[in-house]
């Protein structure tokens, strides 16, 4: 690990029980210098702030990866446009950052660690700036909705049409959603469930939970003919054409929605891996997309889709958690894996291909819902 990426490590603990804190410290102080910034984001700021400190530490762990790093911090330029976050902000936003992170920080907080931040902000903002700069696409795009369909009490299935500009993006990427007639300024990302089409629709798996707002609003409010909008396309959950790998898909609940993409993807041109997608709900309900995998299926002879349930004890398929099936069907040794869900989900997985020995490479994930 380089120097740099230690020392922000190390100071990141210190403040890291006091994200919360940090967070909102942050968005006062970046307000007070940028007052015009505030009309442009959300009333409430929850989502955004986690979005916010996510960025950042996925920026200070991701340091020794300057790959990742790169492409990762271009799409949050670009998708920060939304906000209207131009280069002249930038200055300010890393004043705020640092400030908060001081405050918040203790008595440990030393002149090496403040160097260290203020580096790595220097490199953070410079990317996101080169990011919003070469992106020539408008900061969103206004989507009517053309379809929407309940597939269950909490899961919606939308489709959308982006008018006037096309919206261009890869398969299992992801986009910020915002429904201004019902959630005005607060942003939400869904992975869009479809490979590109012609006719340009974007598809979208959608489950209502608990506080989720937006997704409330898109399960159990929007109709057709809304307007919706969506910025710049993010993540890089994406297929490598030239892997002549065989491929392994999991999934857990609505973390379907970017297999599917790949899935309709590799329906265009694979002729010659073969591709186990593990399909994982709670209970048979919550498998609402599993007849039109089936239908993929019968179409396609190097598909297999196996379901499972974890809390259905008479579903007739296989039972457990998904990484657990996953296992179950081994070995993977020589696979591509693409890995959607939950947080949790997402980590028990990659948890469970390490004991495979799945080699760390091999394994796309975004962790979308954290950043
Ligand atoms: N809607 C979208 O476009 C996308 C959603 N996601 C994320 O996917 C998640 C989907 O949530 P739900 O549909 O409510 O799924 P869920 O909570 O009902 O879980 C579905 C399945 O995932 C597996 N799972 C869940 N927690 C696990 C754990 N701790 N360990 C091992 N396996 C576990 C189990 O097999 C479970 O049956 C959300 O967190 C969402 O943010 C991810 C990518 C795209």
């Amino acid at each position: 690990m380089g120097n740099l990426s230690r020392l922000l490590k190390e100071s990141w603990t210190l403040v890291e029980e006091h994200q919360d804190k940090v967070a909102g410290y942050f968005y006062a102080r970046m307000f007070l210098s940028n007052p015009e910034l505030r009309s442009l984001f959300p009333v409430h700021m929850d989502v955004q702030r986690a979005r916010l400190l996510g960025a950042i530490v996925t920026a200070v762990q991701t340091l020794d990866d300057p790959e990742r790093f790169d492409e990762y911090l271009r799409a949050l330029g670009r998708d920060h446009r939304k906000f209207h976050v131009g280069p002249e902000h930038y200055q300010g936003v890393g004043e705020a950052l640092l400030e908060a992170l001081r405050t918040f920080a203790g008595e440990y907080w030393g002149v090496e660690y403040e160097q260290a931040w203020s580096d790595a902000y220097a490199v953070i903002s410079k990317k996101m700036m080169a990011g919003a700069e070469a992106d020539t696409n408008p900061p969103f795009w206004h989507a009517e909705v053309v379809s929407h369909e309940r597939r269950s009490r909490d899961i919606a299935v939308l489709s959308l049409r982006p008018l006037q500009h096309p919206l261009a993006y890869r398969a299992g990427q992801y986009v910020s959603v915002e429904a201004p007639r019902y959630r005005p300024r607060l942003w939400r990302t869904y992975s869009i469930a479809n490979a590109p089409r012609k006719d340009g629709t974007l598809d979208f798996h959608v489950r209502a939970l608990g506080a989720g707002w937006v997704s409330s609003a898109l399960v159990r409010r929007v109709q057709p003919g809304d307007l919706l909008r969506l910025a710049a396309p993010m993540g890089t959950m994406t297929l490598d054409r030239k892997s002549n790998r065989d491929v392994v898909c999991v999934a857990g609940g609505t973390g379907l929605a970017p297999i599917k993409a790949l899935v309709e993807e590799l329906a265009r041109y694979n002729r010659s891996r073969w591709v186990h997608v593990f399909y994982g709900a709670k209970d048979r309900e919550d498998l609402y997309d599993l007849a039109d995998l089936e239908k993929l299926a019968a179409r396609h002879p190097w598909l297999s889709v196996v379901p499972a349930c974890s809390e259905d004890a008479s579903f007739p398929g296989e039972r457990g958690n998904i990484n657990e099936i996953v296992a179950r069907y081994g070995p993977w040794i020589d696979h591509d894996f693409f890995v959607s869900g939950s947080p949790t989900m997402v980590k028990a997985t990659l948890r469970t291909l390490a004991e495979l020995q799945v080699p760390p490479l091999r394994i796309r994930y975004d962790a979308l819902g954290e950043p």
